[in-house]
This record gives structure tokens, sequence and C-alpha cells, in this order.
């Protein structure tokens, strides 16, 4: 583990909370599809967009679609595919697409050299593919060498690294880069952007923050370039919980003040 970081201070003031989705809001689990977000974490997620006039958004590697699943019936602004898909707070989507017959190609030389393997699973994306590799470490070179080719061949894709994951993706999008596009329009602009994840893929969105004086937070022991660090999943959702009551109690309070000096006025 490098330098301790730590835990972040309690936030106070105007901020704009990006989170992104596996092992930050939801633990990490043997298939994709068997991650839940549970019903208190959903709540409080609800209540800080709500304290925060809307200024919260997910920025996952995984695509809108998906997220809107875990999510529902919320549809929060969000970036999709490490940012090659975003959604504002009016719900117009900007998508970075690939063409048809790149998509095809890709996927058919994927299931050529990867589909028999025992272990390895093939996640298609609307302009992406995920590669895993949790139940085939053994196959991990493999799996690299295999999405390496297909980079090769297209000079508008990139490599992303995470856990037990490479992924194929559209060059020139990450989570960064979605995070200057949110601050950039209404209610994120002006506020002090908070990001917290747990991945490589993380690391632009923690770099953009840090560009902005804002808070990044880094979930886990690994190397970062962020400044404060939580343990795991259940701390971030003990940090939620806390803010949220904290942001709950402020505006309590200035809604008594308000009504003491209305009626003070009214002597
Ligand atoms: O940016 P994120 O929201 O963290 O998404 C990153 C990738 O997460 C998913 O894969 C990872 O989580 C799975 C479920 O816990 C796990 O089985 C897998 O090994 C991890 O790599 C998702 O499937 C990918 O599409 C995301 O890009």
């Amino acid at each position: 583990m490098e330098a301790a970081l730590n835990k972040p201070p309690l936030l106070t003031g105007q901020y704009a909370f990006f989170f992104d989705f596996d092992g930050t809001l939801v633990k990490l689990k043997p298939h994709p599809s068997q991650v839940t977000l549970p019903d208190n974490v959903q709540h409080h997620l609800r209540k800080l967009a709500d304290l925060s006039q809307g200024a919260l958004a997910l920025i996952s590697g995984r695509s809108i679609n998906e997220l809107d699943k875990f999510t529902q019936p919320e549809h929060y602004p969000v970036a999709g595919v490490h940012g090659a898909e975003r959604r504002d707070i009016n719900g117009q989507q900007f998508i970075l697409s690939l063409p048809t017959n790149q998509m095809n190609a890709i996927r058919q030389q994927l299931q050529s050299w990867l589909a028999d393997i025992d272990g390895v699973q093939i996640e298609e994306k609307p302009m992406a593919f995920a590669l895993h590799y949790r139940h085939a470490p053994d196959r991990e070179s493999w799996v690299h060498d295999c999405a390496e080719a297909i980079v090769a061949q297209y000079a508008d894709l990139t490599l992303q690294q995470g856990k037990c994951v490479v992924e194929i993706k559209p060059g020139g999008v990450n989570k960064g880069e979605a995070v200057h596009q949110f601050m950039a329009e209404p209610p994120f602009s002006g506020r002090i952007p908070v990001f917290l994840g747990d991945d490589l893929t993380d690391e632009a969105g923690f770099d953009a923050v840090n560009q902005y004086h804002g808070v990044s937070i880094k979930v886990g022991q690994e190397a970062t370039c962020a400044r404060w660090r939580l343990e795991d999943v259940p701390a971030v959702w003990a940090w939620l919980s806390g803010q949220v009551a904290y942001f709950e109690q402020q505006r309590a309070i200035t809604s008594r003040r308000a009504d003491y000096e209305s009626f003070s006025r009214s002597l």
C-alpha cells in the first residue's frame, strides 16, 4: 500500500457528487449480473441528489441502460462505458458510437478466439467490449493478447484495464472528460466536485476532480492519485448515510431559522 490517506472530512459546502458503480456503490461479485444496489443505499442516493439540487451523477464502465436498471425508477445524470455515452440532467444523450461493421468484425474475432474458453466472458456494450477473466486467471495473458490484437487494427480504439477485466473502448473517452463535461453545465457547475471510485478507470476522474481542488476518494488500498481513502463498499455506504444526515440537519436548521425570522418580523 502507498502512503496512508485519511478518511474524507465531513463535507459542509455546495458539492457535485460523482459515483463510480462497481466496487464503489455495489460490492464486486463473481459475475456482472449478480450485483445489487441495496434499498437503503438507493434511498440515500436519492436524498443526496435532492439535497444537492440534482448535482449527482453516476460515472461507470457499464452502459447507461444497465445502470438505469439498477437505479430505477430514478434516472440520474450518468456517464456510461467510461464516458463514451452520457446523459445530462435534462435527459439529453451524447453518444460516441462505433460503426456497426466494426462492432460486428470485433465480435466475430473475439468469439473465435475466446468463446469456448471456460471462465472467460465477453460482455458486449453499445460501443465497447469487456473481456472478463475472473474465473480463468490463468488465461489473463491470452485475454490481454486478444484485446491488444483488436486495438492494433483500429486507430479509434484503446484498452482499459480493470479488476479481472480488460476492455476495448473508443479512444479519447475517460471518466475525467465526463467529469469536465458535467462540471461545465447546471446543476453541477459552480459546485465543488466529489468523486468516489475504486479502479484504474477512476484515476482519470480523481485527476479531473483534483484540478478543481475537489474531493477525490479512493475506495480500497491500491495506489491512487485520489486525496482521501475509504476502506471498502460498506465504508462508502456509511459515508453516504453520514453525509445525508448532516445535510438534512443543516436544511432543518435553515428552515427553522427562516420560520423564526419570519415570526419575529411579524411581532
Ligand atoms: O466503472 P465501474 O462502474 O466500476 O464498472 C467497471 C466494470 O464493472 C463490471 O465488472 C466488474 O464488476 C463485476 C461485478 O462485480 C465483476 O464480476 C468483474 O470482475 C469486474 O471487472 C462490469 O461488468 C464492466 O462492464 C464495467 O466496465
